[in-house]
């Protein structure tokens, strides 16, 4: 499966990221929160803003854009509340499925592997995310960063994802497309590669450590 890699590791399981690795949703982060912003009197963010800032979940989100555009903390609860129902009216409208992912999807299944997707998404972003893109039927499970109590970095969400998995960490692959999920897989001593078009809160994916990048996910062979 990881023939591209030097040694590569005998893998039962992968875990995959969501935002940036299997979907581009950039535009649906900027167009719920643009509804958002609006709707409580505030300028909105543009795409840019969007690519640095997301990766550590919708509360962090949204956080520090209610910050970055001026906005009164006490406003957050309001904002919260204001954001899911735009996000979910919206959910993968603004979104594509990058190149590639299909077919990586594909393969690994056709490995014999058991396939989670976990993303920092809230699980009810996700689910109709997944399934309004075709993706889901690829999944044993679908964990969003609220289903444990802390999100990615941490290795919490990937040990537990391998435990439902039923694979040891040591042979469950991470394939994600920030430093988030690399240093999440290296805690939790599950290899991890990298996808090179995602969002990496801006900086140089190849700088993260992992032990491979990928142009496309269906290079995973
Ligand atoms: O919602 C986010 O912040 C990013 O989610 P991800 O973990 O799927 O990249
Ligand atoms: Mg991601």
């Amino acid at each position: 499966m990881l023939t591209f890699l030097s040694a590569p590791p005998r893998i039962d399981a992968a875990i995959v990221d969501l935002d940036g690795t299997m979907v581009d949703t950039q535009g649906d982060f900027v167009a719920a929160l643009g509804l958002t912003l609006t709707e409580l009197g505030l300028p909105v963010v543009d795409r840019a803003f969007v690519a640095h800032t997301v990766g550590k979940g919708s509360e962090h989100l949204l956080r520090t854009t209610l910050a970055h555009v001026g906005g009164d903390a006490g406003l957050y609860d309001a904002a919260w509340e204001a954001y899911q129902r735009h996000y979910l009216a919206i959910n993968g409208r603004h979104s594509e499925v990058y190149p590639g992912v299909v077919e990586g999807l594909q393969r690994l299944r056709s490995a014999g592997l058991r396939l989670a997707c976990l993303t920092n998404k809230p699980t009810a972003f996700a689910l109709p995310l997944l399934a309004a893109k075709g993706l889901d039927g690829f999944f044993d499970l679908v964990f969003g960063g609220d289903a444990f109590a802390r999100k990615k970095p941490d290795p919490l969400p990937l040990l537990e994802t391998c435990k439902a998995l039923g694979s040891v960490p040591g042979r469950t692959l991470m394939v994600g497309d920030s430093s988030n999920d690399a240093q999440a897989a290296r805690a939790a001593g599950c290899p991890v590669v990298l996808v090179s078009y995602g969002y990496n809160h801006g900086q140089p994916i190849r700088a993260v450590d992992a032990d491979g990048h990928l142009d496309r996910l269906d290079q995973l062979s």
